[in-house]
Order: C-alpha cells, then sequence, then structure tokens
C-alpha cells in the first residue's frame, strides 16, 4: 500500500491499521449512542480523520464514503453522507495548504460552520421540509459533534502509545507545543461542556416524559368520572362528547380522548375529525408500540419513514387504551401528542445548546490565541536559533522574541547567554585560527627559505644555486657571455673543526660566507654546498681573465684573519673555475668541473685557484678508474706485501723489516706504486680493512720466520690516520697477534706525526694502550710535519724515523745534517731510538753512523723484498741472525 504512514516497524501492518479505522468509522456511526431528543452521538469521523492524518486524503476518503453509509439507514437518505463525506476533503485540503498549522480541530470548526451546517439547513429545511425550531439544533448539534470528534482525533494523535500503536512516521510522533496547548485547552472546555449538556437534555427529557405521563395518568384516573355520569347509555349523546372535549383540552393542545368499543371503532371522539361515531380507530397505525408504563405506550413513528428519529420522537404521542370500568365493552383511549412537550423541550435544548457552542467557539478563539501566545515566543526562539553556530559564525545579528512567560523568558535569556559565550569563543577560535594561520604561513615561508637556502649562511643551497645556474645558463646562450662558476674550498677545514670546535667551525663559515657575498657583484650568486664548500655563480663574465681576476680577489679577501671567539684564525681557500660554454653547457657538468678545478687547486698546495681544463678532467676520471679498482683489489688478492730490512748500525745485522704494501698484477707486476695509490685508499677509507689485511699478513710473515728458525726481527708496520682512530684497533692488534702467536714487543706501529695533531687526547690514550700492550710506537716522516715537539715529551714513543728528505740532502745541505744531528741527539736524549730512511749511498751510511743513528733503511742496503726474498737474504748473510759475511760492511764498501 502506497501511503505516507507504514513506518511503524513494531505495530500491526499499516494496511491492517487502515482496515481496522475504516471499520472503526463505520461502527462508530452505526453504534452512535443516543443523547437526548433522538439525537445520537455519530463518532465515525474521528476513524476518518486518524485516517486522513495517518494515511492521506484518498484514504480518509474511502473511508468516510464507509463509514457515512451508515446514515443511509439513520437518516433514510443519501444526502447526509455528502456532508460527512465532505469533511476530509475539505480539512484534508486545507491540511496541504497549512502543513505547518494542522489544527483539526479549528479546520473541522470551519468546515461545520462553512459547509455542514448549510448542507444541514439545506437537508432538513429543504429535503426533508423540517421545521427551522428542528434543524437549528439539529445542526447545532451536528457542528458539536464534527468538532468534538475533531479534537478527540487530534487528542489521540497527541497521545504517546496510541501514535506508537498506529505506527506513525516521525513528523507525526513529534508533537508541536501549540497543538497541545490548544488540544488541551479545547478538551478542558469541550468536554465537560458536551457532557453537561447531554446530561441536562437528559434530565429535562426525562421531566417532560414525567410529565406527559402524569397528564395521561391523571386523565386516565379523571375520564371514568367524567364520562360515565355524561354518557348515560347512549354513546353518541351530546353530553359525552362534551365531556370529552373538555377532557382533551385540559392536559393541553391536541389530545385526543376517544371511547371505542373493544372492536377498535370510534363511540365517541374528543376530536372532530374521529366523528362520526363507527370509524375504526387505531392511534398505533405506522407506529411502533412502545411501552412506557402499565398500559401506556408510546406511538412513535416507524423507522421506514425517512425522517431522523429527533422528528420522529417529535411526531410520537403517549396513548392509554383501558376499559371503561363502568362499561367494559367501551374502551377509553387518550392520545397525548408529544410534539408540543417535545417542542418546548426543543427550544429549551436549542438554547441550551446554542449556550455551548457559543462557549466552545469562545474556547476555540481562547484556545487559539492562548495556545499561540504561550508557543509563538517558543517557534521564534527555535526559528532564531536554526544553524545558530553558522549565523554566529557570520556574525549575524540575532534578535531575540520577548514574551512575558517567566519560563520562556528564562529559557531565551539562556539561549542569550549562550549566544554570547559562543559569540566570545567563536571570536577567540577566529583569532587563534589567524594567529594559526599567519604561524603556518611564516612556518611556510621559513620552510621555503630552509628549502632553498642554508639555515647556517643564509646562502642559498644547492637547490636554489642549480635553479639559478639553469636560469642563468638559459639566458646566457641567448646573449652569447660567459659564466664562471667558482666552487671554493676552504683549507684545512677539518682541521678547525676538529681542533677549535664545531661552534668555531659554524662561525667561520658564516664570516667566510659573509666575505663572499662582499667579494662579489650584486648579480653574482654565492651559494653553500655543504660543508666547507661555496659556490660562486659569475654572470656575464667577459673573459678568462675577469674571471681569474675574481677568484684571486675572492682568495686575497682571505688574506685578513677571522676573529671567532676572541681568536684570531688564518685561513686560506682553494678555488676551482669552470666556464660555460667553454667547458660545458648542463649545470651537474659545470659542478663537477669546478670541483676537479678546485681538487687541483688543493693538490698544487692550496690557497690558489685553478681553472678547468680537459687534461684534469682526465686525470680526474685515471684517479676514479683507479678508486674503482681498488675496491675490488683486496677481493682480487692483488695486494702484496715487501719487506725492507732495518739495519742495526752497530752491529751491522739485519734486526727488522717494514711492511710495504704492493699492488699488483697476478704475475706479480707492480701496476701502481705505493705513493699513489695508498693516499686513494685513505680518502675513500679502504685503508681501513687494507691495512688490517696488512697487519694480519706481515704478522703471520714474521712469526712464520721465526718458525723457520730465522734470526728474529721487529716488524714494522705503517698504520693511517684512519686506521689509527678506528675504535678497535687495539682489539685487532691484539687478536692478530694472539692468533699467531707473534710477541707484541716484536711489534712497531708506524704513525705520522699529523694522526698526533688530530686529537692529542685520543691519540695519546690510544697509544698509551698500544703501548700498554707491549707495542712499540714510531713516528714515521719524522720531522716534516708541522707540529710541536711538545707530543714527544708526553707521548709514549719508541723510535724517531727520519724522513728520507733530510738523508738525501744531508751530504750536500749542511742544514739537513745539523737537522739529523738533531734529531738524533733529541731521540737520545728523550730515551728513544733513531732509524734513518732513505739511505741510499755509502756516504749517507757513513756520515749517519757517525752521527750515532741506530738504524739504518734504505736502497743502498736493500729494496723493498718479496717475502722470500727476505728469507733468502737472511738465510744468506745473517744465518745466525749476524752478519758473519760482512754484508753490511760490504754493502758499505761498495762506493
Ligand atoms: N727513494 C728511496 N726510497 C726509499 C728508500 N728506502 C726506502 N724507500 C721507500 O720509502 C718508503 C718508506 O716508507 P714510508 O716512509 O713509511 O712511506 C710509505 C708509507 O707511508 C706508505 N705505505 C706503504 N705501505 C703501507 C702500508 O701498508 N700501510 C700504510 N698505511 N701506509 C703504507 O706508502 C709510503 C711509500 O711507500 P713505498 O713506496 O713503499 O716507499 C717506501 C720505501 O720503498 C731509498 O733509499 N730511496
Amino acid at each position: 500500500m502506497n501511503t505516507p504512514a507504514a513506518t511503524g516497524k513494531h505495530g500491526p501492518p499499516p494496511a491492517l491499521i487502515l482496515l481496522f479505522l475504516i471499520l472503526a468509522g463505520l461502527a462508530g456511526n452505526i453504534f452512535a449512542p443516543r443523547l437526548f431528543m433522538g439525537f445520537n452521538y455519530l463518532f465515525g469521523s474521528i476513524a476518518v480523520l486518524l485516517i486522513l492524518r495517518i494515511y492521506g486524503l484518498r484514504w480518509s476518503l474511502v473511508a468516510a464514503m464507509v463509514a457515512a453509509s451508515a446514515t443511509l439507514w439513520l437518516f433514510h437518505h443519501p444526502f447526509a453522507m455528502l456532508w460527512l463525506g465532505l469533511e476530509p476533503l475539505f480539512i484534508g485540503l486545507l491540511l496541504r495548504r497549512r502543513p505547518e498549522a494542522p489544527n483539526l480541530v479549528l479546520f473541522s470548526a470551519l468546515y461545520w460552520t462553512l459547509v455542514g451546517v448549510p448542507l444541514i439547513f439545506l437537508f432538513f429545511l429543504g429535503v426533508q421540509g423540517a421545521s427551522l425550531g428542528g434543524t437549528l439544533p439539529a445542526a447545532m448539534m451536528y457542528w458539536l459533534i464534527g468538532v468534538t470528534n475533531a479534537l478527540a482525533a487530534s487528542l489521540l494523535l497527541n497521545i504517546r502509545s496510541f501514535a506508537g500503536l498506529l505506527g506513525l512516521r516521525k513528523s507525526l510522533q513529534t508533537l508541536s507545543l501549540r497543538q497541545v496547548v490548544f488540544n488541551l485547552l479545547m478538551a478542558a472546555v469541550v468536554g465537560p461542556a458536551i457532557l453537561i449538556m447531554v446530561l441536562n437534555g437528559r434530565i429535562m427529557e426525562t421531566q417532560s416524559h414525567d410529565l406527559a405521563l402524569k397528564h395521561i395518568e391523571d386523565m386516565a384516573r379523571l375520564a371514568p368520572l367524567e364520562i360515565e355520569p355524561a354518557m348515560g347509555r347512549n354513546p353518541q349523546s351530546d353530553a359525552l362528547q362534551q365531556a370529552l372535549a373538555a377532557l382533551a383540552n385540559s392536559p393541553g393542545q391536541g389530545t385526543i380522548v376517544s371511547v371505542k368499543n373493544t372492536l377498535g371503532n370510534i363511540l365517541a371522539s374528543s376530536h372532530p375529525a374521529m366523528r362520526p361515531a363507527g370509524h375504526s380507530y387505531n392511534p398505533f397505525e405506522g407506529c411502533e408500540k412502545i411501552p412506557v408504563a402499565p398500559g401506556i405506550f408510546q406511538a412513535l413513528p416507524r423507522g421506514d419513514i425517512p425522517i431522523p428519529l429527533w422528528q420522529r420522537v417529535q411526531r410520537s404521542s403517549l396513548v392509554l387504551e383501558a376499559p371503561l370500568p363502568s362499561a367494559p365493552a367501551w374502551v377509553l383511549v387518550i392520545e397525548l401528542p408529544l410534539g408540543p412537550l417535545k417542542q418546548r423541550l426543543l427550544e429549551r435544548q436549542t438554547f441550551a445548546l446554542a449556550l455551548v457552542l457559543g462557549l466552545i467557539v469562545l474556547a476555540l478563539i481562547n484556545a487559539l490565541f492562548f495556545s499561540r501566545w504561550l508557543a509563538l515566543p517558543l517557534l521564534q526562539l527555535s526559528q532564531v536559533t536554526t544553524n545558530l553556530p553558522a549565523r554566529i559564525s557570520a556574525r549575524a545579528r540575532i534578535t531575540y522574541p520577548q514574551t512575558r512567560i517567566a519560563e520562556v523568558d528564562r529559557l531565551i535569556g539562556n539561549f542569550k547567554v549562550m549566544d554570547e559565550v559562543l559569540q566570545d569563543k567563536f571570536r577567540e577560535i577566529t583569532e587563534a585560527k589567524e594567529t594559526l594561520e599567519q604561524r603556518v604561513q611564516e612556518r611556510t615561508e621559513e620552510l621555503k627559505y630552509l628549502a632553498t637556502h642554508d639555515p647556517l649562511t643564509h646562502l642559498p643551497n644547492r637547490g636554489l644555486l642549480l635553479d639559478r645556474l639553469s636560469q642563468a645558463l638559459a639566458l646566457q646562450s641567448r646573449h652569447g657571455k660567459k659564466l664562471g662558476l667558482l666552487l671554493l674550498d676552504l683549507d684545512n677545514f677539518k682541521m678547525v673543526n676538529d681542533t677549535l670546535g664545531h661552534s668555531t667551525g659554524d662561525l667561520l663559515l658564516q664570516q667566510v660566507a659573509h666575505r663572499l657575498q662582499e667579494g662579489v657583484r650584486q648579480m653574482d650568486t654565492v651559494a653553500r654546498l655543504g660543508g666547507d664548500e661555496f659556490v660562486i655563480l659569475a654572470a656575464e663574465v667577459e673573459s678568462l681573465d675577469a674571471m681569474g681576476k675574481i677568484a684571486q680577489k675572492l682568495l686575497e679577501n682571505f688574506s685578513a684573519p677571522f676573529h671567532l671567539n676572541g681568536r684570531e684564525l688564518f685561513i686560506t681557500a682553494s678555488l676551482g673555475i669552470t666556464i660555460h660554454p667553454d667547458d660545458g653547457r648542463q649545470t651537474d657538468i659545470l659542478l663537477k668541473n669546478a670541483d676537479t678545478a678546485m681538487y687541483q687547486a688543493k693538490k698544487l698546495g692550496k690557497n690558489t685557484f685553478q681553472f678547468f681544463t680537459r687534461e684534469m678532467d682526465q686525470r680526474i676520471r685515471k684517479r676514479l678508474d683507479l678508486e674503482t679498482r681498488l675496491r675490488r683489489a683486496l677481493e682480487r688478492n692483488e695486494f702484496l706485501l715487501h719487506y725492507q730490512p732495518q739495519v742495526e748500525l752497530s752491529s751491522g745485522r739485519v734486526t727488522g723489516v717494514e711492511g710495504l704494501l704492493r699492488w699488483c698484477k697476478d704475475g706479480g707486476e707492480i701496476l701502481v706504486p705505493p705513493r699513489e695509490f695508498i693516499p686513494i685508499l685513505e680518502e675513500t677509507g679502504l685503508i681501513v680493512p687494507v691495512g688490517e689485511w696488512v697487519l694480519q699478513t706481515a704478522v703471520a710473515q714474521a712469526r712464520q720466520w721465526e718458525l723457520a728458525g730465522l734470526a728474529p726481527l721487529q716488524l714494522a708496520v705503517n698504520i693511517s690516520a684512519r686506521q689509527f682512530y678506528r675504535e678497535s684497533l687495539p682489539e685487532k692488534i691484539h687478536t692478530i697477534l694472539e692468533q699467531n702467536g707473534f710477541s707484541s714487543s716484536r711489534l712497531t706501529l708506524e704513525i705520522t706525526e699529523s694522526i698526533l695533531l688530530q686529537d692529542t687526547g685520543e691519540s695519546l690514550s690510544k697509544l698509551r694502550t698500544l703501548k700498554d700492550m707491549g707495542i712499540n710506537i714510531a713516528i714515521d716522516d719524522f720531522g716534516t710535519g708541522y707540529s710541536s715537539l711538545a707530543y714527544l715529551k708526553r707521548l709514549p714513543i719508541d723510535e724517531l724515523k727520519i724522513d728520507r728528505v733530510f738523508v738525501e740532502g744531508m751530504t750536500e745541505d749542511p742544514k739537513d745534517a745539523a737537522l739529523i744531528e738533531a734529531i738524533i741527539e733529541l731521540a737520545r736524549k728523550l730515551g728513544m731510538k733513531v732509524v734513518a730512511e732513505g739511505v741510499e749511498t755509502a756516504e749517507q751510511l757513513d756520515f749517519i753512523s757517525r752521527r750515532g743513528c741506530e738504524k739504518v733503511q734504505g736502497f743502498f742496503l736493500s729494496r723493498p723484498l718479496p717475502a722470500a726474498g727476505v728469507e733468502e737474504l737472511l738465510k744468506a748473510h745473517f744465518p745466525g741472525g749476524e752478519d758473519r759475511v760482512g754484508w753490511a760492511g760490504r754493502r758499505r764498501d761498495t762506493l
């Protein structure tokens, strides 16, 4: 069924409810309780109106027709169907027009006033020919019944459990305060008014009935007394006629007093129409004979007459038939028409009805106004507070309703307070939002800035540089000028960081950035690539010369000292320059070229600048190639150790060997000299695993020689800075010594002075650990570093190795000779041994030995040899560890 209701989930099915309501409507009109005066209470329209609200107009019209069909029987005319059927149509149309105020009672009152009552008048006056006096109360009665039914339907819809039973949809389940107030106010008046009216009607009816009964009983008592003397033996006598007429006149108009025989023929009658005598007379003809009291009956016109009950009652009479005591063959018939009595009653009833109707109309007006007065401020409040947050956020002015109802006024007051609080909160939120947005914007700007700038120096970062570079390249290619990219790297910046701390390093970088910016043109870009690398993008440069001048100027900017945390620091930089379009056309290639050139500048002794050249590129490529090959060399077993003997001058014995790394092809042919590949190993960090391999191999070899019974040798192994600073170095050495069963006292680690420069604290503790393990420490290339000699005092050093450069020049350069003498003297005084490196000639050997140097090492005595070579040498010349064959002496004597 396609009805608007049918939403009840737990109640009976909607179709069943509808059917029930239709039948209830019919029953309400069939079993209409009698009120008074023959009026019945037709309450079928309650069900019809319920159907109208729940199932809509169509079904209510059907229900109205079904319910009104009962009036066919009640009024014996189909006309009533019209006014009963029109009611839901009228109300239904009004409901559609005013869905926001579905006031059934008001709409019903309007219907009955405008349509129902005129139709009733038309029907009773026009069709049935009833009197106005009889129709008026009927019209008022039907008005009252109609409005009361509408009120009952409305109240039923207001009752929660009833609404639930009917399975009302949500919109009907919620109640309108105005409606409820209206209904209650109406019910408070209509209920008692109708009740009083009905009771009053009933009482009056009973009274009038009793009065009529008393009349007829009185007459029945009086009649024999009056009649008998007058009748004699002749019923036709005038005296009897006069006595009957006198009797008939006594109770009131229209009473017929007759005497008839047992056959029912009139003998005498007060009514002239009954005469002449002999007519058959039956007062119950065409009537129902209703017993009222012993011997007294009501003659009520039969129901098949097409008039309503109240009209039939008006036309009824009370009839008494009793044989005369003195002449039992004669029957006294008294017919008392109830019409005049009922007429009087009707007039009084009409008055009462008019009063009640007036009262109800007043109640209706009052309920309408009162409910509106009560509910209006609430309605207005609900309207102004609909979408309150949105209104507040739109800063809309809210005009709150005013009322004299204290509770509602308080509610409105609460809303106002809430509104104010919300306004405040909203303002706060808005302000907070604005602040937040501002912060987000600032932060976004900051992040944008950070994404393109270096936070330390505030210079453009690599990203921004590349961006500007590509823009500049695009512009440059249009107007044909050159563009220079200068890559600047600070010299020994790591040392500043390591020795003076990172914050000083940062300060230096900031000052460098400042100087660089001051040293370039406005149109140029200074960027920081990271670490201590800066790039200057010099646009529109005329020539290479101009570029050189820029580089020179930049370097000169470094001539003044930097002031860092109260210290003065001189720092230099190395610059690599590349030119667009000569050296390349792409950003990454130009950057790489500048880097290559800078690297070259470093190699050339730092504090200088270099232009990029193709050869540099090739060299770099070669180096890269070397690096790649070196990475694989360890796995491929391409490393090898050579050992250079060290000879003790006092005994002429080979007392030690220095392990030296070689990179060989399969056949043993040396691939790259150590001085070329070892720095690469150091730079790449490969020196750490390779150095470990060296230690392992050298120790294993020395132990092998020991086991082979060769003279015990002191094994010297070079340790690079990276290796030295590895935390695990002592443990590693310990393991290697352990694994090979080699004494730590036979191992000498050669470290360079640069190691000691880096972190004295750490190097001291590490040296102590190594020393405590029994290992000897030698300072390699002594004299070439820049360190102060103070460390010699603090550090546990056993040996100084005089660098080859001094030995090389000592025979020609007295300064070298003096230096060597000084070193030997210094070592002796500090309790250290001295080893002279790079002794190539007998003269050098002689010079050195006369100066008191303990040990020598050099090509003059022996080049670094493969392990087998060392073995051969030892076996051939020092079978018992001594130079029994005078090898050392001969070597000395060869020159
Ligand atoms: N012209 C000349 N040279 C002589 C003479 N006597 C010795 N030499 C060379 O002088 C270098 C001595 O080693 P170094 O000063 O420690 O200098 C070493 C050392 O610093 C480093 N090195 C070599 N092997 C290793 C190693 O296993 N580990 C580490 N970290 N560095 C190593 O490579 C440097 C060069 O090693 P090599 O080329 O083997 O060069 C060796 C040796 O062949 C001589 O009379 N005349």
